[in-house]
């Protein structure tokens, strides 16, 4: 099975191959570019994948995730990237420096689009935030300082193989597969 995936973002499409790997689907990118609305990840996948649909004429995905932390109000949620390139990880810190409720999860939607049905596959994962950023060379953005429920190490001091067994990612590409296995 082929999965387009309309994406920018390199290191979510090597996630996406090291997760569907054993499930015998193949990734393709294209690099489709859709506007992304100011809403919930739900809206910006559901738009966005019916904008690239309309351009790419075949079974298409898009991805939206986002990083939200509990004490700040979900914040920066749909504006992670944008506040990535802005603060990033050390202004993170520096919001919650002091803070004891260090909660926080990512969350992925999915949004496939093949000309009939729009659906929608979601994945979470909670964790904390590390008083410090732990970077171990892999993962990107916010990996650094999220610690994932369980576990000791940072997303970015695993390897992607590793952060992809527990990730936000992976459940939501497992939602897919299950589906498109059943169709
Ligand atoms: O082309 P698209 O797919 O939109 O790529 P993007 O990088 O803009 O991706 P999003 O719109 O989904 O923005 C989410 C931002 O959240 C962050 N992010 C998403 N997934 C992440 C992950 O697994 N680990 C760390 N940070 C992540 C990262 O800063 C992303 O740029
Ligand atoms: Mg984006």
């Amino acid at each position: 099975m082929k999965i387009y995936f309309a994406t920018g973002n390199q290191n979510k499409v090597d996630e996406a191959e090291i997760i569907l790997k054993e499930a015998n689907c193949e990734i393709e990118q294209i690099e489709i570019p859709y506007a992304e609305v100011q809403g919930r990840l739900e809206e910006v996948s559901a738009f966005g994948v019916l904008e690239v649909f309309e351009k790419f004429n075949r079974p298409v995905i898009v991805e939206d995730s986002g990083f939200f932390i509990e004490k700040l109000n979900d914040f920066p949620g749909t504006y992670s990237r944008f506040v990535q390139e802005t603060i990033g990880n050390e202004g993170i810190l520096k919001l919650l420096e002091n803070e004891t409720n260090r909660n926080a999860y990512f969350k992925t939607v999915i949004g496939y689009y093949d000309g009939d049905n729009i659906k929608l596959f979601t994945g979470i994962v909670k964790g904390t935030i590390s008083t410090e950023i732990k970077d171990g060379g892999f993962g990107f953005a916010y990996d650094s300082i999220f610690i994932p429920e369980g576990k000791t190490k940072t997303f970015a001091e695993m390897t992607t193989e590793e952060k992809s067994e527990i990730s936000h990612r992976k459940r939501a590409f497992y939602e897919l597969k299950n589906y498109l296995e059943n169709l």
